[in-house]
């Protein structure tokens, strides 16, 4: 299958173009070539989305716009499976869990569809002020115009709507670059739009890679907002070549755990390994840096590599399967090499093995140090290390000694200190008695530190995609 841009509802898939396979990362089967973009394609699609903007998508009214994400959500929801196989397949997540990822995304869009129904303004007391009591003044929240969305290749289906229909609500326009690795899932989604009654050229789709088309995208000077979601390093790139753009960065992290001598050590360990092991730890907020009071560190590791050992390793489409492969290769062969690095330096594998292509084994690690990359990096990979502690504010400073700070958690059963902890643990969001790695598409949702700015989470990425702007009247006496 030649999938190419969608550009004015017209798909640019030319043979003579640059060509680039998507794999099947368990078989690697190629399940489609893509018409990488050119410049000039990119430079259309910006020119498209911010016509459509200006002639349509500013008069959009919002109930127009609900329908159009309610009916999308009914269509995704229609085909589900499909969505679930294609994330499966050019993603390698396990089919339970993609069918997962599909029904948040039905979700989400159902919750856009209500909140662009929801974008309302304020009255400003003006009496408020000396001077303002002849006055009337009050807030409008008015669309931004182009947004670039750029997604990550882990959650092709929830991570690409958590940007493209909190746009739609907000009454903006798209220029949409998946990632390379997992574009197939977001060129489905953005034909389904369409098929849902979003104009054709308020949603464009550009392929190609973070470089050549990526960058020029964020560069350009027609695009009001950029929302990306990706790697700290990328990151950093995209908020120094923005400009004046407004910015969305949703980045990586190494969540911290914290267990407690109270907690429920069986739950814990079934929390935790799904936490850090779904997906083969690809998740941003999987579980990595498990800090346990010493009085049942070793119950609860006792717990985790039983519960681990208890893993079926596999074929993605395998129904039964809980780990398949790493998106790569080459990030498989950069998760052996991390863990042998680890042991090396001291550390001791209580499970995992021998790499077998792209599938790595879920890892525990222990006798780790602050230092190593498995505790001070983000591995994204299935690996989760367990290291002791005895006073609570030493497992906090270790839990906060990191660039990066998305979403952490604490598990015990005394809520002061659940509460007490939970304040403290520099992060986006906590979790209290339930793995990092959860999350709803109807909160808050970003990092601190480098783990990002900004939040997603579809009321807020809605905020974050309209501008304030004030209106005064000064009233006759
Ligand atoms: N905070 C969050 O919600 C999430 C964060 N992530 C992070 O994403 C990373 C894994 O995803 P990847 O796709 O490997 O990340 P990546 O940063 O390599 O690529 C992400 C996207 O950025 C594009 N890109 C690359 N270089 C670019 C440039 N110079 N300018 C513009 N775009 C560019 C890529 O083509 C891709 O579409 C991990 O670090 C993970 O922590 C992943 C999922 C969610
Ligand atoms: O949507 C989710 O479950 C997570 O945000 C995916 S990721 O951001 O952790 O990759």
């Amino acid at each position: 299958m030649l999938i190419g841009s969608i550009i004015n509802g017209i798909e640019r898939n030319e043979q003579d173009r640059k060509a680039h396979d998507v794999k099947n990362p368990f078989n690697q089967e190629i399940l489609g070539t893509l018409a990488l973009a050119t410049a000039d394609d990119l430079n259309d699609a910006v020119n498209s989305s911010y016509e459509a903007y200006e002639k349509t998508m500013k008069q959009m009214p919002a109930y127009k716009r609900g329908d159009i994400l309610r009916k999308a959500a009914q269509l995704v929801e229609e085909r589900k499976e499909e969505f679930a196989q294609s994330i499966m397949a050019e993603s390698g997540k396990p089919i339970q869990q993609s069918r997962t990822e599909v029904q948040r995304s039905v979700q989400l869009l159902r919750y856009a569809a209500e909140e662009a129904k929801n974008i309302t303004g304020e009255v400003v007391p003006m009496d408020a002020a000396i001077g303002g009591e002849n006055r009337m003044g009050f807030v409008k929240k008015k669309s931004l115009g182009v947004v670039g969305a750029i997604t990550p290749f882990n959650f092709p289906l929830n991570l690409t709507l958590h940007k493209l229909a909190p746009a739609i609500a907000a009454g903006n326009t798209v220029v949409f670059k998946p990632a390379e690795k997992t574009p197939i899932t977001g060129y489905k989604i953005v034909k389904l739009l369409h098929e849902a009654g979003l104009p054709e050229s308020a949603l464009n789709l550009v392929l190609g890679t973070g470089e050549e088309i990526g960058q020029p995208l964020v560069e350009h000077e027609k695009v009001a907002k950029i929302s990306f979601t990706g790697s700290v390093p990328v990151g950093k790139g995209i908020q120094q070549s923005a400009g004046f753009k407004k910015l969305t960065l949703e980045l990586g992290s190494n969540s911290p755990i914290i267990v407690f001598d109270d907690a429920n050590i069986e739950d814990v360990a079934v929390s935790l390994v799904k936490g850090g092991f779904g997906y083969s730890g690809q998740t941003c907020i999987s579980v990595q840096r498990i800090y346990a009071h010493k009085d049942i560190y070793d119950q609860l590791l006792e717990e985790l590599i039983a519960t681990t050992n208890n893993l079926k390793i596999g074929d993605p489409a395998d129904e039964s399967v809980d780990i398949g492969p790493m998106i790569t290769e080459e990030a498989a062969k950069r998760t052996d090499e991390w863990i042998q690095k680890a042991v090396e330096e001291g550390a001791k594998a209580e499970t995992g093995g021998e790499r077998n292509g792209n599938i790595v084994p879920p890892t525990i690690l222990t006798n780790v140090n602050k230092g190593m990359h498995v505790v001070k990096k983000e591995v994204f990979a299935p690996i989760i290390s367990v290291i002791p502690f005895e006073q609570e504010e030493d497992a906090i400073a270790q839990a906060n000694d990191t660039i990066y700070g998305l979403q952490g958690a604490v598990f015990t059963k005394n809520i002061d200190r659940a509460l007490r902890v939970a304040d403290q643990i520099e992060s986006g969001g906590v979790w209290i008695n339930e793995s990092s790695t959860y999350r709803q598409d109807n909160y808050p949702y970003g990092g601190v530190k480098q783990s990002g700015i900004g939040r997603e989470g579809v009321k807020y990425a809605v905020e974050e995609m309209l501008e304030l702007k004030f209106i005064g009247i000064k009233l006759e006496r």
